[in-house]
């Protein structure tokens, strides 16, 4: 796996400083696909308290109500914005499996939350919305560079990130404690490609977390303390003709009884382009056939949403 730090300081980088960020990307992208990020400027602690536990501790409170609270706050098939249940996006085709996981996405901080229910979710969410809107503009500057584009390429597909004109959203993921009877060839995540462009992850320290290597196998994407994971998204893997792929990655449950028992917990970043972005191949070829950035996430969501 591979790593990156001071990927932000607080002063503007170097041309120098660009161009070895865009390379790392670049070499990590066009390998497996997945990057961690070390000292990355979204600050570890904020108002007092580490960020990401806090806005895991809020969600907690947030998932652990009964279900008909929550299901107030369902989201619709195309917009980002609210609750799903357990086994209500499939990410996998067999039938008989469950995927045992709840979430609650966020296109925007001024939309539908359980303000009744966690007031502080919001205020706590839209902070590191900020922070992960900076951090984008930044990491897609440095990966322009990386391909040896114009620096401001793609920063100007993502103008609008965190409205309902951009898929972009953060998601809070909630996996509740696996009983016994689940059946065989459950999964937490089944395996999948993002959609987007890239995605940055905050795990917790449970693990769990796998990654398709290029030679197919699965190995472990651990949890390292205070890093962001960043992945290739499908778009990203359509642009640049597969230059850069779009890994699939899984989070299985665990084989111990002791260790299904316990929750996990992850924030995730979706970062797509503007809706009426047209993606296809950078380098003129035909790989992919053009589509709108929505068009391509909303094709997702009709596979993969049952509601
Ligand atoms: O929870 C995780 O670690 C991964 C989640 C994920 O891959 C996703 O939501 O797309
Ligand atoms: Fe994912």
């Amino acid at each position: 796996m591979y790593l990156i730090s001071d990927i932000e300081k607080p002063e503007e980088p170097s041309q120098k400083e660009w161009q070895r960020v865009g390379k790392e990307i670049y070499k990590a992208f066009s390998d497996i696909g997945f990057v961690y990020l070390t000292n990355h400027g979204i600050p570890r602690w904020k108002t007092g308290f580490r960020q990401v536990d806090e806005i895991n501790q809020l969600s907690g409170k947030f998932f652990e109500l009964e279900r008909s609270k929550k299901m107030k706050y369902q989201r619709v098939k195309h917009i980002s914005q609210g609750y799903t249940a357990p086994n209500q996006e499939r990410l996998s085709d067999n039938k008989r499996a469950m995927e045992i996981r709840e979430s609650y996405d966020i296109q925007t901080v001024d939309a539908m939350m359980p303000d009744e229910e966690v007031a502080q979710l919001r205020p706590r969410v839209k902070v590191l919305v900020e922070d992960c809107c900076r951090l984008t503009t930044r990491f897609l500057t440095a990966m322009a560079v990386g391909l040896e584009m114009d620096p401001s390429y793609f920063v100007d597909c993502h103008q609008e990130l965190c409205t309902f004109n951009n898929a972009t959203a953060m998601r809070l993921l909630y996996y509740p404690p696996v009983s016994s009877d689940t059946p065989p060839a459950s999964t937490r995540t089944a395996p999948h490609t993002d959609y987007g462009t890239i995605t940055f992850l905050f795990q917790d320290d449970i693990g769990g977390l796998e990654v398709r290597d290029r030679d197919n196998a699965w190995v472990s994407a651990s949890p390292l303390p205070d890093t962001i994971l960043v992945n290739v998204g499908d778009i990203l893997q359509f642009w640049t003709a597969d230059k850069f792929p779009a890994t699939e990655h899984r989070v299985l449950i665990p084989e111990e009884e002791l260790k299904r028992k316990v929750v996990r917990r992850s924030l995730v970043f979706f970062i797509h382009p503007d809706d009426p972005t047209v993606i296809k191949p950078l380098d003129g070829s035909t790989t992919y056939s053009p589509i709108t950035a929505r068009q391509h996430v909303n094709n997702r969501f009709d596979e993969t949403f049952q509601l």
